[in-house]
């Protein structure tokens, strides 16, 4: 193996800067030649390549975003476009490739390996948090630290005009966002893609919680799903049975920028390390993930499997939101 490249695909995550930076220095302390490709998979099967040297990453750790830009690139789904990216790979002479990214990435990394036989190496970059085979995925924490400072300033409103907030995350397919943010914020309520929402039973339960204990104010977190923005709907559906006055926030992509916070810094540099030592070992295919703080491998067709929430944080909500 004498030269790799690196990607990063789908949405941006922060953390992703650290991981590029583990993977060129890890790549060069081992004598390898490492090649940025940029804009993701639409820049591969463009032949966007880039030489990445101790400068290019210099000073980047702390940045958001990602310094080789993304992109979601349909052209890459169909065959043509993938014979196209690996005759780009050809083309730059790269033995291995690593994929910073999400399951998406990973089902189409996946592809480009039975295809063609190209070595892969995945690394989970979301900050929806929903690849299977790693506890957390590059980006989560800092997009949840987000949405939290998001949700304590709009607990100061709330409180000073006894009023009910929607805060809406983001999460396609997933509540890691929600869940983790709403505990840490003190939510009363959590809705979620993993359960089903009933207007009925979420007023009921704020009424109470107004009732019994005296609230005067209230915090529901709602995970944007497939549809963002979906908070303006629920608002007035919960406003129809509960009759209280209520206001909505959406937070958007704001929780996708930023400076990455130290647990996406060091889980960015650990799993950039692990996935050039992966590639270096002649293990590919394969995602290199964080399981129980140790370095885990799946292959990246299972990654796309359903990841649950943590059962213990999804039993300790209704108590805690009381
Ligand atoms: N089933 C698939 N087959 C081939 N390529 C795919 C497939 N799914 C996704 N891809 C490729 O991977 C890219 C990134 O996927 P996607 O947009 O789903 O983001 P992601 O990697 O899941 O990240 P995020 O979690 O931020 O959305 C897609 O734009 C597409 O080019
Ligand atoms: O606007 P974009 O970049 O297509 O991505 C939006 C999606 O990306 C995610 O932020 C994941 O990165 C999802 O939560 C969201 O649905």
């Amino acid at each position: 193996m004498k030269r790799i490249g690196v990607l990063t695909s789908g949405g941006d995550a922060p953390g992703m800067n650290a991981c590029i930076r583990a993977v060129v220095r890890t790549a060069l302390a081992n004598e390898l030649e490492v090649v940025g490709i940029r804009r993701g998979y639409a820049g591969l099967i463009r032949g966007e390549t880039v030489p990445l040297d101790r400068r290019a990453i210099r000073n980047t750790i702390h940045i958001g975003g990602t310094i080789l830009e993304t992109s979601r690139s349909p052209e890459f789904r169909t065959p043509e476009g993938r014979t196209r990216a690996a005759a780009s790979i050809e083309e730059a002479g790269l033995d291995g490739v690593v994929l910073i990214g999400g399951d998406g990435t990973f089902q189409g990394g996946s592809l480009l390996a039975e295809e063609w036989g190209i070595p892969v190496v995945g690394v989970p970059a979301s900050i929806d948090n929903d690849v299977y085979g790693t506890d957390y995925c590059i980006g989560f924490d800092t997009a949840a630290n987000c949405a939290l400072n998001a949700i304590d300033r709009i607990r100061d409103t709330a409180r000073s005009h006894d009023r009910l907030f929607f805060v809406e995350v983001m999460g396609r397919e997933s509540g890691f966002l929600a869940l983790e943010s709403g505990i840490a914020g003190g939510a009363e309520e959590l809705i979620i893609p993993e359960e089903s929402f009933s207007p009925a039973d979420v007023s009921a339960r704020l009424r109470e919680g107004f009732r019994r204990f005296g609230k005067k104010s209230a915090i529901v977190v709602v995970a944007e799903g497939e549809m963002p923005g979906r908070s303006f709907e629920i608002a007035h559906e919960i406003r129809e049975h509960l009759g209280y006055e209520s206001r909505v926030v959406v937070l958007g992509h704001l929780q996708r920028g930023g400076p990455p916070t130290v647990r996406d810094r060091v889980l960015g540099s650990m799993l950039g390390v692990a996935a050039v030592t992966a590639l270096l070992d002649g293990r590919n295919g394969c995602m290199a993930g964080e399981v129980k703080g140790e370095i885990a491998y799946t292959p990246l067709g299972e990654t796309g499997r359903v990841k649950s929430l943590d059962p213990d944080l999804m039993r300790i909500f209704p108590l805690l939101s009381e």
